[in-house]
């Protein structure tokens, strides 16, 4: 079945719609800008990190930002990685982003990366403080170290996360846009995950 994804997504591939939500219209864009965010995801964890400033403090992220001039997405995030968490990592893009805001001119699009292994010490920078977190209930892992580390905190993180994080823990690939109210509350929103 063909759907068609939502003003400003673009997509190639054949996508399965699994989030629909908001009664009210899309909200309109004049510029979009290009973003990056990052996960370190390895069996039964992943590192998030907590944002101590600038847009998007407090909450928890993936490592990522804005691309500097002449940079591959690519580039950006593992450029990203290495300032906000002090490590380096070969990653691969998992997913797509897109976000407007009502108080923001512009669009976010954001690459979304992921890698298992990495190189480096795991490192608090001015920027985000990194913080390991369990992918599974405690009482399904039999990994001790798993099963004492905290959930996905999604009660602090943006409010979209919750609807595409599934979809990076389980390796599906996958886009989503979201529309955030001035009161940073989701208006409308649409994820979709990609099938072979
Ligand atoms: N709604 C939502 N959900 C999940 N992730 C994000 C959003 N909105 C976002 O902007 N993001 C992500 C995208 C980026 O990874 C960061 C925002 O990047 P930012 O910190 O503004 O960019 P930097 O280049 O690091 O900025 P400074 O270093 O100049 O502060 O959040």
């Amino acid at each position: 079945m063909s759907i068609s994804p939502p003003p400003g997504v673009t997509h190639e591939g054949n996508l399965i719609e699994v989030h629909n939500g908001g009664a009210e219209d899309w909200l309109q864009f004049s510029e979009v800008r290009p973003y990056t965010n990052a996960f370190i995801r390895q069996e039964g964890k992943i590192l998030l990190g907590y944002k101590k400033r600038g847009f998007g403090k407090d909450l928890y992220n993936g490592f990522g930002g804005k691309l500097d001039p002449g940079e591959t997405s690519l580039q950006a995030a593992e450029r990203e990685l290495q300032e906000e968490a002090g490590i380096q990592a070969k990653l691969r893009e998992c997913g797509t982003l897109f976000f407007v805001d009502e108080k923001i001119a512009w669009a976010f699009h954001i690459h979304v990366f992921t890698a298992e292994t990495f190189t480096g010490e795991v490192t608090e920078t001015e920027e985000m403080r990194p913080q390991w977190f369990a992918t599974q209930p405690a009482e399904e892992t039999t990994d001790p170290e798993i099963a004492k580390l905290p959930q996905i905190p999604y009660s602090q993180m943006w409010a979209d996360d919750v609807y595409w994080m599934p979809l990076l823990l389980s390796k599906t690939k996958f886009v989503a846009r979201m529309d955030f109210a001035s009161d940073g509350t989701l208006r409308k929103w649409w994820a979709a995950k990609e099938v072979q």
